[in-house]
Formats: structure tokens, sequence, C-alpha cells
């Protein structure tokens, strides 16, 4: 994969183009030392985030319990503060209508919703924000992947996008796989459940998709192989939601092998229609993935030790390798 290819899906890059076809947003660059304190270890939170702030001493009942005695100033004057930046996320916040979902460059803190004050991504506040910002490994590898990144890369800027709350139906969700710029396949984007309205409507979906690819995305976006993300919300209304690298490394391909993606591409003709792929029954569903990372956050250093999340095939074949010995 040239390195550009995943410059060209950040979020910053394509959405001036793909503005009328997506949904409404406010990109915000993160300024240096607010990606720094980011990066560090721990969730403090910036003083403008802090909805509980310090009782003031003359109003201190008899019942306060002085737990941090002596310490109380010293915390206070060690919290960090950034007034611009968060009177920008506030006003974002505002702009898109009170409720929003952040990401970052190219990811959602998806393994981090059980932090906010209800449980979801929706942000109303600049705490659930930065509370989200602070504890999700998802982001925290964005931030630091300019550590390891190429020129191309550690020259993008880092950004948090705010989008518009949007109530999404899990079972509307579509993840799109384009090869030369023909759309190969359609999937299931939660592959946890069996929706029964897919297998009805399976012809009027990959119709619908169908045309929003030709009609919004081919020829238009800058690279050749991609995937893309869609919500069909109902008939003839799609809504795009991310653009992806057309690459294991980077992205899921849910219900088709990437060698499966590749065959369907060569052995494609002009005027077939994209694969289509869903869960058929209440028998074939798959664990949740975003259950799954939520569950256990594994430390980055193992994440990026196994590079492409294999950390089970590689504890599989240390057992397997254990169980030879023995049996030796
Ligand atoms: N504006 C929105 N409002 C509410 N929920 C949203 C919004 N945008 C996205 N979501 C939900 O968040 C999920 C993750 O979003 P998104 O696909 O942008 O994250 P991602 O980190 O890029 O995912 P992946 O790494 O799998 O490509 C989506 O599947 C969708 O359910």
């Amino acid at each position: 994969m040239k390195v550009c290819e995943r410059t060209e899906c950040s979020f910053h890059k394509w959405y001036p183009l793909f503005k009328r076809v997506t949904i409404k947003s406010v990109i915000e660059e993160i300024p240096p030392e607010v990606l720094s304190y980011l990066k560090e270890d721990g969730i403090v939170l910036p003083v403008e985030a802090n909805s509980n702030p310090r009782i003031p001493d003359d109003i201190e009942s008899d019942y306060t319990v002085d737990w941090m005695d002596g310490n109380d100033d010293d915390e206070e004057d060690e919290s960090p503060s950034f007034p611009e930046f968060s009177a920008k996320l506030k006003e974002a916040i505002g702009i898109l209508g009170g409720e929003v979902f952040i990401k970052t460059n190219w990811s959602a803190p998806t393994d981090s919703s059980w932090i906010t004050s209800c449980k979801t991504l929706k942000c109303k506040r600049l705490e659930d924000i930065y509370l989200l910002l602070n504890s999700s490994d998802r982001l925290m590898e964005n931030f630091l992947s300019s550590l390891k990144a190429s020129k191309d890369e550690q020259e993008q800027s880092h950004c948090i996008i705010l989008k518009k709350w949007m109530d999404i139906h899990p079972g509307t969700e579509f993840r799109c796989f384009v090869k030369d710029n023909v759309l190969l396949a359609i999937t299931q984007r939660d592959c946890s459940d069996f929706y029964q309205h897919i297998s009805e409507e399976k012809f009027e979906i990959i119709q619908d998709i169908t045309d929003f690819f030709n009609n919004n995305i081919k020829n238009k976006f800058s690279l050749p192989n991609f995937t893309f993300d869609v919500v069909r919300q109902k008939k003839n209304k799609v809504v795009l939601l991310d653009f992806g690298v057309f690459n294991k490394k980077f992205s899921k391909s849910y219900l088709f092998t990437w060698d499966e993606l590749l065959e369907i591409s060569s052995a494609m003709k002009e005027g077939d229609k994209a694969e289509f792929r869903y869960i058929g029954s209440e028998t074939g569903i798959q664990p949740s993935a975003n259950a799954f990372e939520s569950m256990c956050g594994l430390p980055l250093d193992v994440k990026y030790m196994t590079n492409d999340f294999s950390l089970i095939n590689l504890i599989q074949d240390e057992i397997t390798q254990q169980n030879q010995e023995d049996d030796v």
C-alpha cells in the first residue's frame, strides 16, 4: 500500500468533497499542546471540562470530607487548560444541534462508550468529549501513529471530527469494497445479529447502494481502490459514513476474506452486480467486535506486537507448540 492512501482516507481530506452526501460535521485541528496532553497516560480533564468544580471553602458544610487535605490546591494548579480549543469544541456542539459523535482522522472511540455519562458515544458536553479522547486505545493509536508513520503521515495534522449525532440502526450499516473504481462487494457491518429486513430487501439494498456509488462516489474519490461505509435508512436513502483503505491491515472485511475480494475482482465482468453478503439466519451470527474491544482493552504494546490484531492466532500457535513439546 502506498502511504498516501491512508492519508486520502483521513476524514478531513475527503469531507469537503462529499459534504452533500454525508453527515454534517465540524473539523477541528488539534493544537500541539492538546496533542501532547492526549498522548499522556491517565485521565485528567482540563478545567473547562470539569463539571464538578471544587466547592468553595466558605460553603463547605460540616459533613464535607476533606479527602485531599493540604494537596487540593496543588492538584488544581496541575489541571491542564485549553480555553481556545475547548471553546471551539463547545461551539461545534452548538452548531451541530447539541449532540455529537466524535472521531479522529481515521477512527472512532468505539472501545470507550462505557466511560461517558450515558454509556454511548453520544457527546453533549465537553466532559464527554475529553473523556472519550482520553480513554480510547483506538484514538491513542491514531495519536501515536506519527511515531511510526512515514513522512507523508507525519505531515498530517491530527484532527478531531465532530459529527451531528444520528441514531443509526446497526442493521442499516454496510461496508462496500471498490477496486479499480468498480464496486465489487457489499457486506452487512454488524455481524453480531441477524436482521430479517436485510434478507427481505436484499435486492433493493444492492440497487440503492450501487446507485449511490455510481452517482456520488465513482471516479470522484481520489483513489481507485478503497472501502466506504454507508447507512441505508430506507429505500432510496443512503448516507455516506466513511472511507477506508483497501488493505487488510487497516480495514475489516467482515463477511468476506481479502482473498475472496481479490478473486471477485479478477472474475468480475462489465455489467456484473456487486456481491452482497449478510447474515441469513440466527445461526450465522458472529461475536460482536465492539463488545470484545470494550471488554478487554489489550495493552497497546501487545497490539503493536501482533500488528494485525492476530493475537489469538499467536496464542493458539504457542499452545499448539507447547502441546507438541509435551507429547514428545
Ligand atoms: N454521526 C453519528 N452518530 C451516531 N453514530 C455514528 C455516527 N457516525 C458513526 N456512528 C456509529 O459509529 C460507528 C463507528 O463509526 P466509524 O465507522 O466512523 O468508525 P471507524 O473507527 O472509522 O470504524 P472502522 O475502523 O471499523 O472503519 C458506526 O458504525 C456507526 O454505528
